[in-house]
């Protein structure tokens, strides 16, 4: 694909939000589909510009950047501002940053409003100043994405405000994916204004309609835990200064210093020139395959369009391609059972021989054989992994803490690599696997259940479009080498597999209210249980802690194993039981209850009922 299509397209202007009245609001909302009538509601507390209200329905309809841009305007209505007291270490999930950023659910209080968003880009700024050691003789320049979220619009404006206004250049790229924007700090082209120094992805993956997030990169990677304090705290006190006269009145002289470029064309050309190089430089490896992709509405829709058609596959049956930041379909998330299901199902209707699924910012996917056959979780790590280490012989792979037994043993005795069993969070997952580069293990894949994977071939970065494309390799050197079409090759690689009869995952809440953790932090009450568990468990002789565990309690017996651990954010121990049949299941469940029960601030309500159910 001719990367000249894509360019810079326009300055933009980038003004402050102003809320529209009552009157404007129904004439623009008579004049909306359905879909976007709701969001209109959606968004009346939160206040918005009747031409991003434009932008956001152009976006809607216009999927995937084919080529349709469209600018922000000043619009003219009265400026409704204020500044309420925000919490801004509440905004820390991990390494990104999480919010409510759209008013009206019960109990979700608006905290990730423009405001604050303008002050977490100068915080970013100040942060990438520093690192960069900027000293004033070359501006530094940041790219803008987002993916489908109704809120997308109106943050990404105030992020490039933030930016601009701290002296720095802004590209904005529009509905992109999270991967792609890690890339543009990485991939150099100055008549496309990259490499940048820095890139931020709005998105809060999978999460509910309300929220919206930042994901922060720079050419070594998306940023840590330590780095989102540092900007958050920095973002804080540049908050604390802010005045509503002082954002009434500074339209600041930034609209020189925001551009647009329609990065993703350019990324998803890269993709297809990988897929071609894999081939052979064959133009089109795919013809003759049938591939439907499920962008559950998210920002994956480019998929179909940018990248399997140029390489010749059929994508005829493809769904949920238009971003709508409603998630009507499903939530878009290779995790959930509902999404697997309504993939699956295209594949079947439609004699597909492959099926691919992203999530809503394309850094986690999951597939699908032409038989139904799911490959997420486990499989689809088993199958990565069979793939890598074709070409990687006896590399370590890198997993998180719930991947199940069988993929250990299919890992290590069928395709002869090391399985490293890490912990939960794709950031941890990655770093280990960079770690043990960096202290002379060979390890080239890192993969979580989730669906994030990372190679070290792609600069260790998390990218679901990436995983499908080391799929449609393939594909099509089967193909090359005279095979018939299917997905025959993909479901042969993980044949050995052994998988559970039954697998679940429950979630006990700690309630913070409850006499035993008032004054004191979930963190320790749940730490408490796990050593409460980890004793009980000691003494009985039927079941056996894993020798090697970085996280939580695992305990294998009954033919199968539970993990008890914290969850990285919530207030919330996670249990993964998988056993070869619901009664040795139900066994291990018991053992668990068993030891938790005198912990009243615990919620075992859904172990309870699981047992029960027996
Ligand atoms: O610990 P949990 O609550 O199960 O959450 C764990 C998950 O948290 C986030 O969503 C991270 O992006 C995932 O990489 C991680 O797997």
């Amino acid at each position: 694909m001719a990367v000249s299509s894509g360019k810079i397209i326009q300055n933009v202007f980038v003004c402050r939000n102003r809320q529209f009245d009552s009157t404007t609001q129904f004439a623009v909302r008579n004049s909306l589909p359905y879909n976007q009538a709701r969001k209109l509601l959606a968004w009346r507390r939160t206040g918005f510009s009747a031409m991003q209200l434009h932008t956001l329905t152009t976006t809607n309809t216009d999927h995937g950047n084919r080529g349709g841009f469209c600018c922000n305007a000043v619009s003219a209505s009265s400026a409704a501002l204020s500044l309420e007291k925000v919490d801004f270490s509440k905004l820390q999930n991990g390494s990104d940053i999480r919010g409510v950023a759209v008013a009206g659910v019960e109990g979700e209080p608006l905290n990730l409003n423009e405001h604050v968003a303008e002050a977490i880009a100068a915080g970013f700024a100040a942060w990438l100043m520093d690192k960069k050691k900027a000293d004033g003789s070359k501006r530094l320049r940041v790219s803008i994405g987002h993916d489908s979220r109704i809120s997308a619009q109106i943050l990404q404006d105030a992020v490039s405000r933030g930016l601009a206004g701290a002296g720095l250049d802004v590209i904005q790229y529009g509905l992109a994916s999270t991967p792609a924007m890690f890339n543009s700090t990485l991939s150099e082209d100055e008549e496309f204004i990259f490499p940048v120094d820095g890139s931020i992805m709005i998105t809060a993956s999978h999460l509910p309609y309300n929220r919206n997030g930042f994901k922060f990169f720079t050419n070594a990677g998306g940023l840590g835990k330590a780095d989102i304090k540092d900007i958050l705290e920095r973002a804080a006190s540049i908050y604390a200064n802010f005045s509503v006269d002082g954002l009434k009145n500074s339209e600041r002289a930034v609209s020189t210093s925001v551009k647009r470029v329609d990065y993703m064309s350019v990324y998803s050309s890269n993709l297809v020139k990988a897929v071609r190089k894999a081939a052979g430089n064959i133009e089109k490896p795919l013809e003759g395959f049938h591939i439907v992709v499920d962008a559950g509405n998210g920002a994956g829709g480019f998929f179909a369009a940018k990248v399997l058609e140029p390489l010749g596959a059929l994508t005829s049956g493809s769904q949920f391609l238009e971003p709508d930041g409603m998630f009507p379909n499903h939530i878009p998330n290779p995790e959930d059972k509902a999404a697997m299901k309504a993939i699956t199902q295209a594949v079947l209707d439609n004699q597909a021989d492959l099926g691919i699924i992203f999530d809503t910012d394309v850094d986690r996917s999951a597939a699908v054989d032409s038989t139904g056959r799911e490959f997420n979780r486990n499989r689809l790590i088993a199958l990565m992994a069979a793939i890598v280490l074709e070409e990687h012989p006896g590399t370590t792979i890198v997993t998180d803490s719930v991947t199940s037994d069988g993929l250990t043993t299919f890992i290590e005795k069928k395709l002869g690599g090391k399985h490293h069993r890490f912990k939960r969070g794709y950031k941890n997952v990655i770093d280990e696997g960079i770690r043990l580069n960096s202290v002379g293990e060979e390890s080239h894949l890192a993969i979580e259940t989730s669906g994030h994977g990372a190679l070290k071939e792609n600069h260790w970065l998390d990218d679901g479009a990436y995983l499908m494309v080391k799929v449609l390799n393939k594909l099509a050197s089967a193909r090359a080498s005279g095979s018939v079409g299917g997905s025959k090759v993909i479901t042969d690689l993980v044949e050995g597999l052994e998988e559970p009869g039954i697998s679940i995952e429950l979630r006990f809440k700690i309630d913070q209210s409850h006499a035993d953790v008032k004054g004191g932090s979930f963190r320790d009450y749940g730490e408490a249980v796990l050593k409460h568990l980890e004793n009980t468990v000691d003494s009985e002789t039927k079941l056996q802690k894993a020798p090697v565990n970085y996280e939580g309690v695992r305990v294998s017996g009954y033919g199968g194993w539970f993990l008890l651990r914290l969850s990285l954010h919530d207030p919330v121990l996670p249990l993964n039981i998988e056993a070869p049949s619901k009664e040795d299941a139900v066994k291990l469940g018991l053992a668990v209850l068993g030891a938790v029960k005198n912990f009243s601030a615990l919620d075992t309500s859904a172990l309870d009922k699981f047992v029960q159910a027996s």
